[in-house]
């Protein structure tokens, strides 16, 4: 299967169960892997026939920034839910990480497999 994929998209939001961190903006990290027949653009080289990673990108970044979710979980589902009915995206794998939220690891986060319609 081909896929379009972003890496390390950077947002920051407001993101977090506790009192402390309703009050501040936190980075998160998306790495998001879509579906795609890459043989059709290939063909006609024009970006009109592609998965733009850049629409995508600029759609993630425009929802993260201004959302206020307390669980990561809700975040990657609504993210997800974006990329599969706004883009014609049949499958998704979206990593949403939380770098720095526990002391000790990188990061700390969800990683999600979704299908549209299933
Ligand atoms: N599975 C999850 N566990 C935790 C989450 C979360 O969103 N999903 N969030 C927190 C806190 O907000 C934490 O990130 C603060 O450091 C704890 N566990």
């Amino acid at each position: 299967m081909d896929k379009v994929f972003i890496e390390g998209l950077e947002i920051e939001t407001t993101i977090g169960i506790y009192d402390w961190e309703r009050r501040i903006r936190q980075p998160l990290v998306i790495d998001l892997e879509m579906a795609f027949d890459n043989r059709v653009p290939a063909a006609s080289d024009a970006i009109d026939d592609t998965l733009d990673y850049k629409a995508v990108s600029k759609r993630l970044i425009e929802y993260v920034s201004q959302s206020e979710f307390g669980l990561v979980e809700t975040l990657a589902e609504r993210c997800a839910e974006i990329v599969l009915s706004e883009f014609g995206v049949a499958w998704l794998r979206l990593k949403l990480g939380k770098p720095g939220a526990v002391r000790g690891a990188r990061a700390v986060g969800v990683v999600i497999e979704r299908t549209r319609g299933a």
